[in-house]
């Protein structure tokens, strides 16, 4: 038995690797998607296994453009959602909901479930800005057709044209966050695939798991992390206060990547870049303070959640909203991972090794 499945082969995949530390989509470096692909081409890279060319990337466009409507009924519950929910619960209830209003929902065909790919991939940033909106008593801001994804959540989000260097930091964070091989949630999403149940099952499997502060909510963690710590100055006390306690320092430590997170690279870089363009580096020298501390007392290494803290802090985005946006980048990577398991599906049932009593009588009631 392996504790944690570590290093357990469970599927095989086409779809993104990891291998000596280097990740990519499709057999394409992350380094070079990050620094010069469009979300929305890693949308088709990921779920068709190329580049779009410019016909197929006009296509898919239109297609989100055309499904980011979300159903009336689906705003009213979102309005009587309580103000101050947990926003990953708000996209799982809300992305579970979905499914009573589609009528192809349970259709798990090639076709039908490549539109819901696309529809929820279209849905779920529509779904965030609005519910953000609605909590502070405000009408959502609804998608504009002219701008790409990455314009369109910041748009929506603030009401008003973002700037061309947030479109692109927000864009690069997309596109870094997309796939990851088979971690917790897409293992969770492709678990549900495989007994033949339905795509909006699988992604609110996935992002039930991408909640969990071991995975993507560790991103919200950090932050907080950050704001509590306050100075570079208070950094070291706190930090060896933590792992004297034995707690974990967030954002830090990977089951697979024992020497460094490719994706913490760029996302640092982009923190720092980001941080001199406000004239406010209080965020990335806190961040780059703690990163030495842990390398040093643990030699650990950030993973992708820590430095996106405050590149979403530096762009403006609300906290809270940090793991949703981390859904929303990788809802393409859960439904490539589930059009791949429909492709070639057995179900996945491991099994437990034993380790309770052994046989016992069944004592009465009375007796007890
Ligand atoms: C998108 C993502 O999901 S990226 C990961 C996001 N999660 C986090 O950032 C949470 C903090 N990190 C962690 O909890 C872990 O590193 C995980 C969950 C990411 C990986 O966990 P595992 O592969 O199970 O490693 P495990 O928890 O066994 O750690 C191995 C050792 O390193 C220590 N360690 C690992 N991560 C950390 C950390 N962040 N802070 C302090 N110590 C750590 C463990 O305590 C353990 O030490 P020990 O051998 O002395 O007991
Ligand atoms: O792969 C993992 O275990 C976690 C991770 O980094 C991700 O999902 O991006």
């Amino acid at each position: 038995m392996t504790k944690g499945l570590e290093g357990v082969v469970a599927v095989t995949s086409e779809i993104s690797s990891i291998i000596d530390g280097v990740l990519t989509y499709r057999g394409i470096n992350i380094d070079d998607l990050a620094d010069n692909a469009s979300f929305e081409e890693v949308l088709y890279l990921l779920w068709h296994g190329d580049l779009p060319n410019r016909t197929q990337l006009n296509q898919l466009r239109d297609q989100l453009n055309r499904y980011s409507d979300i159903p009336e009924e689906i705003v009213s519950q979102m309005k009587s959602y309580p103000k101050t929910a947990n926003t990953m619960a708000v996209l799982r209830s809300v992305v579970s909901a979905l499914s009573l209003y589609d009528e192809q929902a349970d259709d798990i065909s090639r076709d039908a479930n490549m539109e819901k790919a696309i529809k929820l991939t279209a849905q779920l940033p529509v779904l965030i800005t609005a519910y953000n909106h609605y909590r502070h008593g405000r009408e959502r801001v609804k998608p504009n057709p002219d701008y790409s994804f990455a314009q369109n959540f910041l748009y929506m989000l603030n009401g008003e044209e973002p700037t061309d260097v947030a479109v692109q930091a927000f864009n690069k964070a997309l596109v870094l966050h997309a796939d990851h091989e088979l971690n917790a949630s897409t293992f969770s999403a492709r678990v549900t695939t495989a007994t033949l149940s339905d795509m909006y099952s699988a992604v609110t499997s996935a992002i039930g798991t991408l909640k969990g502060p071991l995975h993507g909510g560790a991103n919200e963690q950090v932050m907080a992390m950050l704001e509590e710590i306050g100075t570079v100055d208070n950094a070291e006390t706190y930090i060896k206060r933590k792992l004297d306690a034995k707690e974990k320092i967030m954002g830090f430590g990977h089951r697979v990547y024992k020497d460094g997170d490719p994706r913490a690279r760029h996302l640092q870089q982009m923190s720092r870049q980001l941080a001199e363009q406000k004239g406010d580096t209080k965020w990335y020298d806190l961040s780059v303070k703690i990163e030495q501390i842990v390398e040093r007392e643990k030699g650990l290494k950030p993973n992708v959640d820590f430095y996106s803290a405050s590149v979403y802090t530096y762009l403006g985005l609300p906290r809270d909203l940090f793991t949703p946006i981390f859904a929303m980048s990788r809802i393409s990577g859960w439904t490539a991972h589930i059009l791949e398991q429909y492709d070639n599906n057995r179900l996945i049932r491991p099994r437990a090794e034993y380790t309770g009593h052994g046989n016992r009588p069944y004592v009465p009631l009375e007796e007890r």
